[in-house]
């Protein structure tokens, strides 16, 4: 079981109040279009929630915003209490949000280890050090622990280019886990997978610790909705349905959109 480290966000807590996520009217322009459009969302500390949608929804100008990889043009985002709306992807990371992206960000010239050692590293106050992690070395626990968690320890000391499609995905994870996050966005992870590696995931997914919320985006429903707690439809750029998994699944209107084969 993983345990929050006392890092930057748990330094950060005092400002944790309310919602881990609270969206207010946020809208994105590209031109003349709307990406997203006065979107409401709220998800709360340790919630797990999919956003599901056909292509050009929204779902990537939604986590965009969120990251704050790109700025809305109107509405307010807070996480844990906190106006975060116009702060750089880096000050949200401060606080405790991370993401996982659909292209891989691995270095693939390097082990298993060594990728979740220096994500771990990178959020620590040794991160400049040169040294290689030495037996007994605390960041080294723990980058066992994050591999545990993603099941692929009998992969520890393969280079990341050696491994299975899957794998990638599972490693991508246990970096987004690196630092003791607080909420965590998931581009599609199940994308491109076997179904046995799917299962996986799920497993991974449904194991992570309670306290760390996340929204997933997934066209894979199997997936999301056996994840998530809690589901948002977007449709051209707006939430047009929130339910649970099972009042989504049998819901006319998104089985119309989008169980229908709407999406691509
Ligand atoms: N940088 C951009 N410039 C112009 N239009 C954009 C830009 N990014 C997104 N869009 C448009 O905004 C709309 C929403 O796109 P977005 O990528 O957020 O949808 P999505 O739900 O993530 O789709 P997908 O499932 O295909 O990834 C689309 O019509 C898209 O073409």
């Amino acid at each position: 079981m993983i345990e929050a480290g006392p890092d930057t966000a748990a330094r950060l807590g005092s400002v944790s109040s309310g919602n881990a996520l609270d969206l207010r009217g946020v809208t994105r322009m590209f031109g003349a279009l709307a990406a997203i459009a006065d979107v409401t969302m709220t998800v709360r500390p340790g919630e797990r929630c999919a956003v599901l949608g056909s292509n050009g929804a929204g779902k990537t100008t939604l986590f965009n915003c969120i990251t704050g990889d790109i700025l809305p043009n109107s509405g307010t985002i807070r996480l844990f209490g906190e106006d975060v709306t116009r702060f750089p992807p880096h000050e949200r990371i401060r606080r405790g949000l991370r993401r996982t992206y659909q292209i891989s960000l691995l270095f693939g010239g390097l082990t298993v280890a060594d990728n979740v050692d220096l994500a771990c590293r990178g959020v620590s106050r040794w991160r400049f050090s040169l040294l290689r992690p030495r037996r007994g070395d605390p960041l080294l626990a723990r980058t066992d622990e994050l591999i545990e968690a993603v099941h692929l320890t009998r992969a520890r000391g393969r280079l990341v280019s050696e491994l299975f499609y899957g794998q990638q995905r599972q490693l991508e994870i246990a970096l987004a886990l690196a630092g003791a996050p607080r909420f965590i966005l998931f581009d599609e992870p199940a994308a491109g997978l076997s179904p046995t590696e799917r299962r996986e995931l799920i497993e991974i997914l449904t194991n992570l610790p309670r306290h760390i919320g996340f929204i997933i985006i997934e066209h894979d429903m199997d997936v999301a909705l056996r994840v998530a707690e809690s589901v948002s439809m977007m449709h051209n750029g707006r939430v047009f349905k929130e339910g649970t998994p099972a009042e989504i699944e049998n819901d006319s209107e998104v089985q119309a959109l989008y169980l229908g084969g709407a999406h691509g």
